[in-house]
């Protein structure tokens, strides 16, 4: 038995979600730029308070999906999203709906760790400011500190709130993005690569927090590391070329996936 799968079997089994236990689910979901598709007829359910990882070969569609589901595909002028996306049932692409709060309601973490150039206090201030959560300065204080708490960064910060979040490490700083996300409450938190710019002592803090995470919040991960799928994921999906190819409980994924794609991209024969 490899590491891998020795991780994978470790795990609980996952039972099967229940329909109650959707929290967003995209249903034949298309991308286009321009002329070239990039998503084709994606269907797949999120589950509510689990950690479901996104992998599969580079290009092969999992970033433009993971944007389809807090409209930041919007942001790009030759993108065009088809089919249907839900929140608690809830049309996203409706027109109805507010983008600035939808982006509340499903939080996001780049790659690339960005604090704003400001303190750390203001980093996680700003979300809750905008969206006027907090009626005074007390509140806000409580805030910021509950963020940085549940981002396991407090202890490290709590004495520095005023100097630049931009001044961190690379851990800490990928850990104030995730306590911004969280200040504003959101349900979702979508992970484009959220480790790939640190090293494995900060990786090991980060999937550590996402599992505790996962207790409050539905999280959706773009990882390249098999491992990492493996170890913080509860539910995985295949991507390739645009397709989905198969999605499922992750220990099953990881030790008996149905399509071969994805026992040759497992096992690194391609990607
Ligand atoms: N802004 C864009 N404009 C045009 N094409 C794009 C844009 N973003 C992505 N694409 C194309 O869409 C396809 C899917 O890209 P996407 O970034 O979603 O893949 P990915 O699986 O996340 O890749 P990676 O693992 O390398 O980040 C690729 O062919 C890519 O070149």
């Amino acid at each position: 038995m490899n590491v891998l799968t020795e991780v994978a079997v470790e795990k609980k089994l996952n039972p099967m979600t229940k329909e109650s236990n959707i929290k967003m689910r995209g249903k034949d979901v298309t991308v286009h730029y321009g002329e070239k598709q990039a998503l084709f007829a994606v269907n797949l359910d999120i589950p509510e308070r689990q950690v479901t990882a996104l992998i599969g070969p580079s290009g092969c569609g999992k970033s433009t999906f993971l944007r389809c589901l807090n409209r930041m595909n919007d942001t790009i002028d030759s993108a065009r999203v088809g089919g249907n996306i839900t929140l608690d049932g809830e049309d996203i692409y409706d027109p109805k709906i507010d983008v600035v709060e939808l982006r509340a309601r499903v939080g996001m973490v780049f790659q690339k760790p960005n604090p704003f150039p400001k303190s750390i206090y203001e980093n996680v201030a700003y979300g809750p400011r905008i969206h006027g959560l907090t009626r005074n300065k007390a509140e806000l204080d409580e805030v910021v500190e509950s963020s940085l708490k549940k981002a396991a960064l407090w202890s490290e910060v709590k004495d520095r709130l005023q100097e630049s979040g931009t001044g961190l490490s690379g851990g800490q700083q990928q850990r104030l993005c995730i306590a911004r996300a969280i200040a504003v409450s959101p349900e979702v938190i979508l992970m484009d690569e959220p480790c790939s710019a640190l090293d494995p002592i900060a990786t090991a803090k980060v999937e550590e927090l996402i599992d505790e995470l996962r207790a409050n919040y539905t999280i959706i991960i773009v990882t390249h590391s098999m491992q990492q799928a493996a170890r913080v994921s509860q539910r995985t999906a295949m991507f390739h070329l645009g397709y989905l190819v198969e999605e499922g409980a992750t220990d099953k994924m990881f030790t008996n996936p149905d399509d071969k794609r994805t026992q040759d991209y497992i096992t690194g024969r391609f990607g």
